[in-house]
């Protein structure tokens, strides 16, 4: 992987040899799922005050071998893979995601499709989602359409329209594509529905899209897209 890491367990030994990164992919997703479960199960959870503390203990202790080897701000995590698409912690699409539904999103006739449900974790009004939520897979699946279109960018503007809530525990489709392109500007347009429902929007948005320029790249990226060059800054967190 030729990625260092920053210990912040000195005493702990190095593994033997680097997992691949299959392996460690595998893993992600393992700890990812299991996270997903605990976060879900508390948000829904009834159970007893000794309970919940016995589970605050053991995931405390859970979270020793996670903390041994951490890498900085400026650093990719060494199972991504950037322009293969692979975010492993993307907090919408990643496997490794505590927080992520996660969303799963193909591309159809030229549209981007997702697919996911959201548990009681994400809820805002009783029994729905929370907006910001909403806000945030529609966010993800406008720049994933961008993309795929050819056209990635940072979002600059998400107009966001509430139309009727959002079920929580209940399949949901989302659907986004690009609309605009006027040079460095990108406009697509996505919906939440149900999937049992398609026609029936809850959610819509209109994101504005903005092509980076190279030294907007570099200024915002450039310590993490080359971590070989020497960055005092990337020695600290
Ligand atoms: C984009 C990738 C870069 C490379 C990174 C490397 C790897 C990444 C790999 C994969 C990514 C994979 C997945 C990502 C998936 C989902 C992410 C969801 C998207 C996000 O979560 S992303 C985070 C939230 N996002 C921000 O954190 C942006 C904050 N922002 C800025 O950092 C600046 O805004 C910047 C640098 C973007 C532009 O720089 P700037 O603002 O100086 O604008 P600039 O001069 O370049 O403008 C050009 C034209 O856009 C117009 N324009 C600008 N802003 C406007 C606005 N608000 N409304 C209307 N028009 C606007 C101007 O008016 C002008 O228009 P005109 O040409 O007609 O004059």
């Amino acid at each position: 992987m030729g990625r260092s890491y920053h210990t912040i367990d000195s005493t702990s030994p190095p593994p033997p040899e680097s997992p691949s990164v299959e392996d460690r992919r595998a893993a992600i997703a393992e700890l990812g799922e299991a996270l997903r479960t605990l976060v879900e199960q508390a948000a829904a959870s009834e159970s007893p005050a000794d309970e919940l503390r016995r589970a605050a203990a053991l995931v405390r202790e859970a979270t020793i071998p996670v903390g041994k080897q951490q890498r900085t701000r400026g650093q990719i995590p060494s199972a991504d893979d950037l322009l293969g698409g692979v975010r492993m912690h993307n907090p919408v699409c990643g496997d490794g995601s505590a927080i992520a539904p996660p969303l799963r999103v193909e591309v159809v006739e030229g549209k981007a499709v997702g697919t996911c449900t959201l548990g009681l974790v994400y809820e805002g009004p009783p029994m729905y989602a929370h907006g910001g939520i909403s806000a945030l897979l529609l966010d993800q699946i406008l720049g994933y359409a961008t993309s795929v279109a050819g056209h990635p960018g940072m979002t600059v503007r998400l107009d966001t329209q509430y139309r009727a809530p959002v079920p929580l525990r209940t399949p949901l489709r989302l659907a986004a594509e690009v609309v605009g392109v006027d040079g460095r500007k990108v406009t697509a347009r996505a919906t939440i529905t149900t999937e049992s429902e398609p026609d029936a929007v809850l959610v819509e948005a209109t994101g504005l899209f903005v092509a980076l320029r190279s030294d907007q790249s570099e200024r915002l990226f450039g310590e993490a897209l080359h971590p070989d060059a020497s960055n005092p800054a990337a020695a600290h967190d």
